[in-house]
């Protein structure tokens, strides 16, 4: 059964047609990748899904009704936007408590809810801590909690792992994908980074000029797409640099490695870049990190064997910097 429909969408700011005609369906329980370069439509795109924006044409349906209609499906679709910001005095359980105060969770219930979802999202030992402490990757878990309250039915992720350091990306991940095999929520991820849509989705589409360019089981993107990715790791000293190089050469996804200076950089499948990252972040101190993915989309776009020609004229790479990881 298809949680989400939409059916030929456009949407435009001004003279800038922002979505273009855009169809797609999701079925419940399926965790969706979308991909899709700046300004592709993403964003636009998900606003429609969660009811802060009205099509200019065609139609939209999530959880069985449209989503600008009422409060009733805004209650059951979660929106994590790219940036959410939090009271820093408060605690990771007082804002999840107000949360589910606000959307109505039964007071006896409450406590056990706040828990349990501090547990889902990886907080509970930091739950009583102020927020203001947190790290980039802390934050952004707590915001999937607060999207996590009242049990929704679909979850509406907007790149949220952009900017965060390796460790803060595993985390996250791992949490989607607990959420992705224990529980029927549907998910719509959308990220620069095809190797994070390979890990998490079994789904993928790719938004290319306000229209979707190609979809398909990221399995056969996974089978097609024979593109390496360059994972460039920077750090502060040139110990470290060595080390992490060292760790790479001895790494079973790493296919080339190379060392100058600060900077050491392993080429491997696009899947694989985030079990590097992981492996050497776990010993070493990375001050910058990049993925670099080339013709991503062409790939994709033979993988599903779509013949719109748009799709392989824009290509894709991803950056993420170091920006604050969980505190020791
Ligand atoms: N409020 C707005 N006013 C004017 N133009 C807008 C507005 N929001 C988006 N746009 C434009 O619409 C197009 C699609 O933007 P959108 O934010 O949906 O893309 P995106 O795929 O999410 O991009 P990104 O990956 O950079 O977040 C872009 O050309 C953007 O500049």
């Amino acid at each position: 059964m298809n949680v989400i429909d939409v059916d030929d969408v456009s949407k435009s700011y001004g003279d800038v047609r922002a979505l273009d005609g855009l169809s797609l369906s999701v079925e419940r329980g399926t965790t969706l990748g979308v991909f899709g370069t700046n300004g592709a439509g993403k964003t636009t795109l998900f606003k429609l899904l969660v009811g802060l924006n009205r099509p200019d044409a065609g139609t939209v349906t999530v959880a069985g009704a449209d989503p600008a209609d009422g409060t009733t499906v805004r209650e059951r679709v979660r929106y994590l936007p790219e940036h959410a910001g939090f009271p820093p005095a408060l605690t990771g359980r007082e804002i999840l408590r107000f949360h589910a105060r606000m959307r109505s969770v039964p007071a006896d219930r409450r406590e056990r809810h706040v828990e349990r979802i501090l547990h889902t999202v990886g907080l509970a030992d930091a739950a009583d801590r102020r927020v203001g402490g947190y790290s980039n990757g802390m934050n952004r878990r707590l915001g999937l909690g607060t999207a996590l309250v009242g049990e929704p039915a679909v979850l509406i992720l907007d790149e949220p792992t952009a900017g965060l350091d390796p460790d803060g990306i595993r985390a996250f991940h791992d949490v989607v994908a607990s959420l992705g095999e224990k529980t029927d929520v549907t998910i719509v991820f959308s990220s620069h980074a095809l190797g994070e849509i390979q890990r998490l989705c079994e789904e993928a589409v790719v938004v290319a000029d306000g229209r979707v360019a190609a979809a398909g089981p990221v399995e056969d993107l996974r089978r097609a797409a024979a593109d390496e990715v360059t994972v460039s790791l920077s750090f502060d000293r040139e110990a470290d640099a060595e080390g992490a190089a060292a760790a790479l050469r001895d790494h079973a996804a790493a296919l080339a490695v190379d060392r100058t200076d600060l900077d050491a950089t392993a080429t491997a499948e696009p899947a694989a870049a985030y079990d590097l990252l992981t492996a050497v972040g776990e010993d070493y101190d990375i001050d910058r990190f990049e993925v670099r993915e080339p013709g991503l989309e062409a790939a994709f776009h033979e993988a599903v064997g779509t013949s719109d020609d748009r799709a392989s004229e824009t290509g894709a790479d991803t950056a993420a910097d170091d920006s604050g990881g969980e505190p020791a």
